[in-house]
C-alpha cells in the first residue's frame, strides 16, 4: 500500500475507518461467540445453572456493545464523509445499540423476563385427555401428534385449551412488564416504540403499506381455500360445529395455531382415489432417520454447487429429542459467529413436514455459510424474510412429485390435471393458509407496543384479527385472563415474525428466478409450469442463488433481490401464477357448492369482561357487556 505521507486525507480517514471496524469485529465476534455458547446450553439443557450463565453471559455481551457503541459514536461527522459505502453502511449498522442502551438494571428485568416466558413455553406439560392422571403431555411430540392425526373433536378442545391454560394464560402478566422495557428501550435507540425498531432492518418507509397490498392481493386466494376446506369439515365434523357460513373452529385444522393446514390434507383431497402425496408412511417403511434426512437435504445444497455442512455441524448439532431433560424443542439454526461453528437443534419427528423443516433450518445455516467472511454487522439476511425463504426455496423443490419420486419417497407419479389440483391443494393448505397468519402476529404486536391496543384488550384484539384475517374461532369462548399469543413460540421467544410473510411472499420470486436459470419454468411452455419446477443438480440456480447469499446485508434488500430475480418489489403475482390452476378449480368448486366466500358470526369469540366460570361448562355464559368480535362479515 501507498507509504502515509503520500496519501491524501480522505484516504487517511478511510484507512483509519477500515482499521478500526476490522478491530471491532474481531473483537465483537469474540464476544458474540462466548455468549451464543451460554444461550445453546441454556436453550438445550434448561437448569437453574445454565439459566444464570446465559444472564450473566447477556449481561456481559450488551456491556461489549454499550462499549463498541461508543467507540463508533466518537466518528459521528466523520464516517458520513466516507466514500466507500461499504463502510459507512458498517457505520450505519454499527450506530444502533439495541436493547443495550437500556440501564443495567432494567436490561437485567427485560432478560429475564424473555428467559422466564421462553422457560414456562418451553417446559409446558398437560393432561393426557383419555387419561387425566397422566400430565406429562409436551408440545413436541405428544401435543403435535395428537393436533396431527386426532379427528375427536372433544380431544382437540381438550388440548388446544389447556395447551393455552399452561403457557399464554401464564405468561401474561410478564408480558406487560416486557412492553414497557421494550419501549424504553426503542426511544433509547431513537425509535416511537418496539414495533418501529424491528422494522429496521427492512429499510423501507413504506414497509407496512407494502404488506397491506400484498395481504389485499393474496386474500381472495385465501377465501376460496378457506370455503373449501370449512365445507370439507363440515363434511366431517356435521353442521353443528362447522356451520355453512362462519369461520372455522381453530382447533379443527391440524395445527396447534392453524398456521399450516397441511396435516388435514387427508380429509380436504380433492381427488381421494388418486396417490397420496404425503410421504411420511414411505419415510417411515424405508427407515428414515433424522440423521438421513438432514443428510437428504444436505444432498440437496450441494446438488446445487452451494456449501456442505462443516464438521462441527454433525458434531455439534441436537438433531433428535434428547431424554431425561428439559430443552427448547422449538427447532432452530444457530451462527456462533466464528466461521467454523454452526448448528441445528430440532427434535425431529420422521415425517414429510419435519423434513420440510429440516430444510428450512439447512436454509437459515446455508446462508450462514455464505456470508460467513463478512464483517459482523453484514452476517445476517438482505432483510429477515430472506433468511427465512432461502430453506423453503430448496423445500418447493423437494415437495413437487417428480423430486419425491427420484428420492424414492414416491414410487409414481401421475400426470394429469386431477394429481395436479390434489398437490397444489396439499401445497396451499400449507403456504396460502399461512399467509394470514404471518401477517397478523406482528398486526398485533405492532398495535401492542405502538399502544394502540390496550393492556386490557390484548386477547380479544388478538381474537379480532384471528377471525377478522383467519375465518377461524376459539373453541371455547375467550377471556382477558387469557393470552393466547403467548401459546405462539415467537411471542414468549421475543422473535419477530413478519419475516416468515415475506418469505412466503419472495420465496415465490426466489423459486421463479432459480427455475428459470435451472430450465425448469417457461411461461410459454405448458409442459414446465411453475408447480412442476424442481431445480436440484442445477449450478446455474446453485450459483445465481449463492451470489446473493455471499452478500448478506451488506447491500439493500431491493438489490439483493434484483440481483436473484431482476425485480426491486416484494410480488404477490408470483405465488399467484404458482396456485393459478388451483385458484381457479376452487372458485368453481365453491360455486358448484353454493359455498358462501368469507364468514359471518354474531357469536362472542372473545369477552372483555372476566367469563364467569359455571358448574357446567365454561361456554355459553354471555358475559355482562361482552366486546363482540365476530359482528362483521369478513
Ligand atoms: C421452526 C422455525 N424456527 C425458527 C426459524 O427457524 O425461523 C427459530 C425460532 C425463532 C428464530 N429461529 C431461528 O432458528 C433463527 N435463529 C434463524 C435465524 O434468524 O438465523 C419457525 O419458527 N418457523 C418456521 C416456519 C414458520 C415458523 C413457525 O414455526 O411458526
Ligand atoms: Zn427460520
Amino acid at each position: 500500500h501507498t507509504p502515509d505521507h503520500v496519501r491524501t486525507e480522505s484516504e487517511q480517514l478511510e484507512e483509519d475507518a477500515r482499521n478500526f471496524l476490522h478491530e471491532l469485529d474481531v473483537k465483537g465476534s469474540e464476544e458474540c461467540t462466548v455468549a451464543t455458547m451460554t444461550s445453546w446450553n441454556y436453550a438445550s439443557d434448561i437448569t437453574e445453572k445454565h439459566k444464570k450463565e446465559k444472564a450473566a453471559a447477556e449481561l456481559k455481551y450488551a456491556e461489549w456493545e454499550k462499549e463498541a457503541w461508543e467507540r463508533v459514536r466518537k466518528w459521528n461527522g466523520k464516517w458520513e464523509t466516507l466514500s466507500d459505502p461499504y463502510l459507512k453502511r458498517q457505520f450505519k449498522f454499527m450506530s444502533i445499540l439495541g436493547t443495550a442502551a437500556l440501564p443495567k438494571h432494567d436490561l437485567e428485568k427485560y432478560n429475564n423476563l424473555v428467559t422466564e416466558m421462553s422457560t414456562v413455553y418451553s417446559t409446558a406439560k398437560i393432561c393426557d385427555y383419555k387419561n387425566p392422571r397422566s400430565c406429562k403431555l409436551e408440545l413436541e411430540p405428544d401435543l403435535t401428534k395428537i393436533l396431527r392425526t386426532s379427528r375427536d373433536y372433544d380431544e382437540l378442545e381438550h388440548v388446544w385449551k389447556m395447551w393455552r391454560y399452561n403457557t399464554g394464560r401464564r405468561i401474561r402478566d410478564h408480558y406487560k412488564l416486557f412492553v414497557r422495557l421494550a419501549n424504553k428501550a426503542a426511544k433509547l435507540n431513537g425509535f416511537d416504540n418496539m414495533g418501529d425498531m424491528w422494522l429496521y432492518p427492512y429499510e423501507s418507509d413504506t414497509f407496512r403499506d407494502d404488506l397491506a397490498e400484498l395481504w389485499q392481493q393474496l386474500n381472495p386466494l385465501y377465501q376460496q381455500l378457506h370455503a373449501y376446506v370449512r365445507r370439507k369439515l363440515r363434511q366431517k365434523y356435521g353442521e353443528h360445529y362447522v356451520t355453512r357460513r362462519g369461520p372455522i373452529p381453530a382447533h379443527l385444522l391440524g395445527n396447534m395455531w392453524a398456521q399450516n393446514w397441511g396435516h388435514i390434507y387427508d380429509l380436504a383431497i380433492p381427488f381421494p382415489h388418486k396417490a397420496s402425496l404425503d410421504v411420511t408412511p414411505q419415510m417411515v417403511s424405508k427407515g428414515y432417520t433424522p440423521r438421513r434426512m438432514f443428510e437428504l437435504s444436505e444432498e440437496f445444497f450441494v446438488s446445487l454447487n452451494l456449501t456442505r455442512m462443516p464438521p462441527e455441524f454433525w458434531q455439534h448439532s441436537i438433531i433428535e429429542k434428547p431424554q431425561g431433560r428439559d430443552l427448547v424443542c422449538h427447532a432452530s439454526a444457530w451462527d456462533f459467529c466464528n466461521a467454523k461453528d454452526f448448528r441445528i437443534k430440532q427434535c425431529t419427528d420422521v415425517t414429510m413436514n419435519d423434513l420440510i423443516t429440516v430444510h428450512h433450518e439447512m436454509g437459515h445455516i446455508e446462508y450462514y455459510l455464505q456470508y460467513k467472511h463478512l464483517p459482523g454487522v453484514f452476517r445476517n439476511g438482505a432483510n429477515p424474510g430472506f433468511h427465512e425463504a432461502v430453506g423453503d426455496v430448496l423445500a418447493l423443490s423437494v415437495s413437487t412429485p417428480k423430486h419425491l419420486l427420484k428420492i424414492g419417497l414416491l414410487n409414481e407419479v401421475q400426470d394429469d390435471p386431477e394429481a395436479d389440483i390434489n398437490f397444489l391443494l396439499s401445497m396451499a393448505l400449507s403456504k396460502i393458509t399461512f399467509l394470514p397468519f404471518g401477517y397478523l402476529i406482528d398486526l398485533w404486536r405492532w398495535d401492542v407496543f405502538s399502544g394502540k391496543t390496550l393492556e386490557n384488550d390484548w386477547n380479544c384484539a388478538w381474537w379480532d384479527l384471528r377471525y377478522k384475517l383467519q375465518g377461524i374461532k376459539p373453541p371455547v369462548q375467550r377471556s382477558e385472563y387469557d393470552f393466547d399469543p403467548g401459546a405462539k413460540y415467537h411471542i414468549p421467544g421475543n422473535t419477530p415474525y413478519i419475516r416468515y410473510f415475506v418469505s412466503f411472499v419472495v420465496q415465490f420470486q426466489f423459486h421463479k428466478a432459480l427455475c428459470i436459470k435451472a430450465g425448469e419454468y417457461d411461461p410459454l411452455d405448458p409442459s414446465k409450469p411453475l408447480h412442476k419446477c424442481d431445480i436440484d443438480h442445477s449450478t446455474e440456480a446453485g450459483n445465481a442463488l449463492g451470489d446473493m447469499l455471499q452478500l448478506g446485508s451488506s447491500k439493500e434488500w431491493p438489490e439483493a433481490l434484483e440481483i436473484l430475480t431482476g425485480t426491486r418489489k416484494m410480488d404477490a403475482s408470483v405465488i399467484r401464477e404458482y396456485f393459478k390452476p388451483l385458484e381457479l378449480w376452487l372458485a368453481k368448486d365453491n360455486e358448484r357448492h353454493g359455498e358462501f366466500i368469507g364468514w359471518e358470526t354474531d357469536e362472542i369469540l372473545c369477552t372483555s369482561e372476566v367469563v364467569k366460570k359455571t358448574a357446567k361448562s365454561e361456554e355459553g355464559v354471555a358475559a355482562s357487556d361482552g366486546v363482540v368480535v365476530g359482528g362483521g362479515s369478513a
